[in-house]
């Protein structure tokens, strides 16, 4: 029996998203994101990697029961994880995988019940556990009541093995994928001390600059740029064209590989994205409609309504689910 690995996504679409004070946007500087990536040299994307991932990708894009049309209007929401023990322990975590702590725990399931009512068809984390935790913690609170599966793409095998024979449970399944490129900013020899004191010992401006400015590397570390390099590209090759054909996405990551993506979807500067500060486990949202990328409401509302501006779409998806409760 052949049964190729195709979630159907749901058919409604909606909106939002918030979060930070940025400026009005200017223009995007013009760079190359390949030439960046080329620099990486730990963290190159290898052909069997791409070749795995094409395929798994493939297998989820392709049904053609999916209207494939580019008016369509989708979300986007964007998670950075809950607190991790060691952001309890303020300490520099980057590629370093821990988990999350039992506040970080609660905070993912608010953030899912703040994204409880808005249409999901994929989720996108990082490889890093703190942010697989998050985005498993919050589905449970979604009224989809949908089961994530994590893909599994790391071998031929393990695609095979991992597949689901069932096109009705694959109607109540939401597919996960895990990408690298959304991991955190590697943070070079910086991994593992701990902020303050390393501010003390080499100054709080040279610490600002390796946490937040955007061309400067942390020792033996990545700069904001090089994060970019990796996690816009695979943004742009993989997320992006989902929300092209109407997809609801949702991507849980890290601060500085979201702050490289929102420095994308909001155009920020350099200079501007050196003030984007993330809270862990607070929901963005963006709508992408006409290839642009719309941010709408604020999740730091005190109530739903204040959090999220809904689009008709939205309010119809949220319609059709208390319908269905009721
Ligand atoms: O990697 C870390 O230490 C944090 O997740 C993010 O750190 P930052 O606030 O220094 O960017």
């Amino acid at each position: 029996m052949t049964s190729p690995s195709i979630f159907q996504p749901l058919s409604s679409d909606w909106i939002i998203r918030g979060g930070f004070d940025s400026k009005s946007p200017k223009r995007f500087q013009q760079f190359s994101m390949r030439s960046v990536t080329n620099k990486l040299s730990g963290f190159s994307l290898s052909k069997s990697d791409a070749a795995c991932t094409f395929r798994v990708l493939s297998s989820l894009q392709i049904n053609p029961n999916v209207p494939q049309t580019t008016e369509s209007e989708s979300a986007l929401i964007l998670i950075r994880h809950g607190e991790s023990m060691w952001n309890e322990k303020n300490l520099f975590t980057g590629c370093v995988d821990v988990p999350l702590t039992e506040k970080g725990v609660e905070e993912a399931i608010e953030a899912g019940k703040r994204i409880s009512n808005l249409p999901l068809d994929i989720i996108y984390t990082s490889a890093l556990i703190r942010a697989q935790m998050t985005a498993m913690l919050a589905l449970t609170q979604h009224r989809c009541l949908k089961v994530p599966i994590i893909v599994h793409s790391e071998t031929e095998q393990a695609r095979r093995w991992s597949q689901v024979y069932s096109e009705g449970t694959k109607k109540q399944s939401i597919p996960v994928v895990k990408a690298w490129q959304l991991n955190e900013r590697m943070y070079g020899e910086l991994q593992g001390l701990n902020k303050q004191e390393t501010a003390e010992q080499y100054g709080k401006e040279q610490v600002h600059s390796w946490r937040r400015s955007y061309y400067v590397r942390p020792p033996n570390g990545e700069s904001l740029e090089m994060c970019l390099g990796r996690a816009v590209t695979f943004f742009k090759e993989h997320i992006e064209p989902q929300l092209l054909i109407g997809r609801h996405v949702m991507v849980v990551a890290h601060a500085n590989s979201l702050r490289s993506i929102i420095m994308y979807l909001d155009k920020l500067t350099s200079q501007e994205v050196i003030n984007l500060e993330l809270s862990t486990g607070v929901p963005m949202l963006y709508i992408y409609k006409e290839k642009n990328f719309i941010r709408r409401g604020s999740p730091l509302g005190s109530s739903e309504a204040g959090v999220y501006a809904y689009t008709e779409s939205l309010a119809m998806y949220r319609q059709k689910l208390d319908g269905d409760i009721q």
